[in-house]
């Protein structure tokens, strides 16, 4: 990490870490004062979203429902990446080792999207940070399909994420997603009473 002054934040963003088991030890000896920031979004959609990002490097990638059950058609394979990655209470669990409950705060991926500046503002409101950045800074750009910037720092043009962000995804039958759902909706209920906040994934 670099150096950080007196009235510096220094940010670190490695999504990773969320759901790497020496994370929060490493971390915590680092600096127990750490605040820490955990997007979370539907992890049916979730799933589907890295699926995606692999198919776009793997051309041949066996089918989502291959990877999503063993043997194609049996249990849900928590083995697979995409899938263990949304066990959020699990992960969360890990980190409750080191950190108190106080130090997190979890934003929606889904309200990310439909109300960025309502989400940055929880962001800044947790970091002691002013609400500098509003509902002014955003708009819907038609063609991404997502909020943009409407300036990018230091520039006067407007700034979208990149085409790795909001890529489309491939359909998944219903009758996958719905395993998936149920699958995961002890996980969600655990995760939502752990950390007092319900995100209506089910
Ligand atoms: N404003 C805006 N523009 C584009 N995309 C947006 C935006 N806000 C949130 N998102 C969602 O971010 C998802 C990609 O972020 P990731 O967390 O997968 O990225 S990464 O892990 O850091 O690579 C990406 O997921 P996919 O839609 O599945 O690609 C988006 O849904």
């Amino acid at each position: 990490m670099p150096r950080t002054l007196d009235g510096q934040i220094t940010i670190e963003k490695t999504p990773s870490y969320f759901v790497t088991l020496e994370a929060p030890g490493r971390i915590h000896s680092m600096s127990p004062d750490t605040k820490l920031i955990v997007v979370v979004r539907n992890p049916v959609t979730r799933a589907i979203s890295d699926y995606a990002q692999t198919l776009s490097k793997t051309p041949g990638l066996p089918s989502f429902r291959a990877l999503a059950f063993r043997h194609g058609l049996g249990p849900v394979d928590t083995a697979w990446s995409a899938v263990r990655i949304g066990l959020y209470a699990q992960h969360l669990d890990n980190w409750l080792r080191y950190f108190p409950l106080s130090h997190f705060l979890f934003v929606s991926g889904e309200r990310l999207v439909s109300d960025p500046a309502g989400e940055v503002g929880r962001v800044q409101d947790f970091l002691g940070l002013k609400r500098v950045v509003t509902d002014k800074h955003f708009y819907f750009n038609a063609t991404k399909g997502f909020p943009c910037l409407k300036k990018a720092q230091g520039s006067s043009r407007p700034r979208c994420l990149g085409k790795s962000k909001g890529r489309p995804h491939p359909r998944v039958p219903e009758a996958v997603v719905q395993r998936l759902r149920d699958f995961y909706q002890p996980f969600n209920r655990k995760f939502y009473q752990m950390i007092g906040q319900d995100f209506g994934w089910d």
